[in-house]
């Protein structure tokens, strides 16, 4: 692996030998046991694995939202341990999108005043040309002034990825972004995803349980027990679906032994 990542141009995070505990003595829980990757700029990669492999501990200590008890994670050439909370919480808010399940959207906000919060928070004017040009990728321009009870289930998540895109982050997390969605709803969504991708060079990082969903990244990285067991280009859903089941059936097989 190259020693020098995290000042390299085209790194957009990386994280180096990171882990997470939880919880102290024998009630100690090891989410991540020592993960090294890098993700480039203009890049979409899908972290899968089963459920308790430590895929959204990888994602909130990457994005800054959890502090890894060791290892370190750089955003660009910054790397985060080095930060005090407020400089963190400012990269934060300036450099890096989150989209998640939940959409986690304001209710009593309408869809502008929403898209628009992250800026208010972080104190910096938007820039009129990029907003239009992110409200237009999403198909919101009709919606704008209805609250997010008003909307459909796909249509809250493409505000939520509006809002995740509205201070240009140079790297947007999703965790299980198309988690809530039906079929066709979570395709429009992970469509629009890749365009950020394809079109404006930002890095998405996704978590998500479904071998469809990750067809849509570069690359596809699964964990298991807090490690990186495989980290390949995208090969498809069939083969995504293949890996996963062996890894399950492997699991299975430890723990009965
Ligand atoms: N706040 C916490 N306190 C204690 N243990 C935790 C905490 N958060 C996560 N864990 C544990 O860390 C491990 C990894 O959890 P994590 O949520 O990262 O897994 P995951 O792969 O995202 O799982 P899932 O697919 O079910 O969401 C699990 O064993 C989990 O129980």
């Amino acid at each position: 692996m190259a020693v020098n990542v995290g000042r390299s141009a085209e790194t957009a995070v990386r994280v180096g030998q990171l882990t997470r505990t939880y919880g102290t003595g024998p009630q100690a829980v090891t989410a991540l046991a020592g993960v090294d990757a890098e993700f480039h700029r203009g890049t979409f990669t899908a972290v899968m694995g089963p459920s308790g492999s430590g895929k959204s501990t990888l994602l909130q200590t990457a994005a800054g939202l959890d502090r890894p008890t060791s290892g370190q994670v750089w955003i660009g050439a910054e790397e985060l341990s080095r930060l005090s909370e407020t400089k963190l919480t400012k990269l934060r808010r300036s450099r890096i999108g989150f989209v998640f399940q939940a959409f986690n959207l304001i209710g009593a906000l309408n869809v502008e005043e929403n898209i628009l919060l992250p800026l208010r928070l972080s104190g910096v004017r938007p820039d009129p040309a990029w907003l239009e040009q992110v409200i237009g990728r999403v198909g919101l321009a009709d919606r704008l002034h209805h609250r997010p009870a008003e909307l459909s289930g796909g249509q809250q998540q493409r505000v939520a990825i509006a809002r995740a895109l509205a201070t240009r982050p140079e790297v947007i997390f999703c965790d299980e972004p198309t988690g809530a969605l039906d079929t066709q709803t979570a395709s429009e969504v992970l469509s629009l995803l890749r365009s950020v991708v394809d079109e404006t060079q930002q890095t998405v990082i996704m978590v998500t349980h479904d071998p469809v969903a990750a067809s849509y990244a570069d690359r596809v990285m699964v964990l298991a027990d807090g490690r990186i067991v495989h980290d390949t280009p995208q090969p498809g859903a069939q083969r995504i679906a293949e890996q996963l089941a062996l890894l399950g059936r492997r699991q299975l097989a430890t723990q009965g032994s």
